[in-house]
């Protein structure tokens, strides 16, 4: 059975979704692991945070718009455990939030509906993610 030192990276992120069911995406910088792909918004959970406490601060920190925990709706996940450490990424789904989304920490961000987004290239978790939001008609 396959096994590993190291606990599963919790990574959490958010499928914002305007009143025109446009999906948010943004673009990793190059440089970075997956850099140039495309993501759902998002970050790691840090050690003593929940997973909807630490996407609100990552949305926060990353596009400068506020969330309420309660406004972050679980929609699916992804896992990877081909290498070294098995990432587990969670996605909430969002339509309410305050503020306009900035890229603080993306290369770019675009909008879209989701079926439109498969062209993008994306780091591996983020496609049966995108999946099962189309699948979800959200
Ligand atoms: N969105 C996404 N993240 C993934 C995938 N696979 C994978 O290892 N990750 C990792 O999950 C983490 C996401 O957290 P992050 O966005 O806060 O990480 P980051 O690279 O910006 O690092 P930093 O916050 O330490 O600067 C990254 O380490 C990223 O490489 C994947 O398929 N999709």
């Amino acid at each position: 059975m396959p096994s590993t030192s190291h606990a599963p990276l919790l990574v959490v992120a958010a499928a914002l979704q305007d009143a025109r069911g446009r999906v948010l995406m943004q673009q990793r910088p190059v440089g970075k692991a997956h850099g140039g792909l495309w993501e759902f918004p998002g970050g790691k959970v840090e050690p003593g945070e929940t997973p909807a406490r630490a996407l609100a601060r990552e949305l926060r920190e990353e596009l400068a718009i506020d969330v309420a925990e309660d406004d972050l709706i679980p929609l699916g996940f992804a896992t990877d455990d081909a290498g070294e450490r098995c990432v587990i990424l969670l996605l909430f789904s969002c339509r309410r939030w305050s503020g306009d989304p900035r890229a603080l920490d993306a290369c770019e961000l675009y909008w879209d509906l989701p079926h439109d987004l498969t062209h993008l290239p994306m780091p591996p978790l983020d496609i049966p993610l995108l999946a099962q939001l189309i699948d979800r008609h959200l």
